[in-house]
């Protein structure tokens, strides 16, 4: 396996979120449940908190890619945990100067969950090394390819070099891009080095979404730039939510 395919639930039907969250795996082959949280400052849109994670997880047992698009991650860690997130992403540029990213860091290997760290396009990817030694302390770098807030918006091309310097300096890591992934988009994204695939409009809005999803699938696993997953923690997590 070289890839996960994370359908963005922003783009599924809010009101039927348990049974499509249900169908997209069992039905459908996605291997993790891509959580949009949005507080209306750090992005200029709401969505959803920890008290629906904890619900659907009692419907669900896929693995929850929880993607924090909300200033002062640090005060939500522990209610993540306990609703049952697999994944913890938050935003490097959403960190309060007084708190330590390394400390944030550390409460969120603490907890269990699986650490994220996202950039918004703007961001430069050196400050994600500058900041965290990527290797010993992140599970996944996520690479904005659209402005976080909304989903239905057009692929950055221009993120990808980006995700080729971060897959060239660290071949066994999860890179994660998010926004505008469709057919077209992939066959930029693969190549370039992203192993988790995150795609809202294109899967929901498809006339069939397992045919969308083998088709991420098959277009991201055929990419010479990427080798096998090795990441256990990952692989057994996922495993584990698609029984
Ligand atoms: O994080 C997001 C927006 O901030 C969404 O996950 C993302 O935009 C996916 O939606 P689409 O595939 O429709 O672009």
């Amino acid at each position: 396996m070289k890839c996960f395919i994370a359908p963005s639930m922003l783009s599924c039907d809010f009101a039927r979120l348990a049974d499509e969250s249900l169908a997209i795996v069992k039905q459908n082959g996605a291997d993790w449940l891509h959580i949009d949280v949005m507080d209306g400052h750090f992005v200029p849109n709401l969505t959803i908190g920890a008290p629906v994670v904890k619900c659907l997880k009692k419907h669900s047992t896929a693995f929850m890619d929880c993607h924090l698009m909300v200033e002062n991650p640090q005060n939500y860690v522990k209610a993540f945990k306990e609703a049952g997130a697999d994944m913890f992403t938050f935003h490097l540029e959403a960190v309060p100067k007084e708190v330590q990213i390394v400390d944030l860091i550390q409460s969120i290997k603490d907890s269990g969950m699986l650490v994220g760290v996202s950039i918004k396009p703007k961001t430069p990817v050196e400050s994600l090394w500058e900041t965290v030694d990527i290797p010993s302390m992140v599970d996944m770098i996520l690479v904005m390819t659209v402005e976080p807030g909304f989903g239905g918006q057009s692929f950055m091309a221009d993120m990808m070099p980006k995700v080729a310097t971060l897959r060239q300096k660290y071949p066994e890591l999860l890179i994660q891009v998010d926004g505008g992934l469709d057919q077209n988009t992939i066959k930029q994204a693969a190549p370039a080095g992203a192993n988790v695939i995150v795609a809202g409009s294109s899967v929901f809005g498809a006339k069939d979404r397992g045919a969308a999803i083998t088709g991420l699938r098959q277009a991201c696993e055929a990419s010479p730039a990427l080798s096998e997953i090795t990441h256990r923690s990952a692989l057994e997590r996922t495993a584990r939510g698609k029984q």
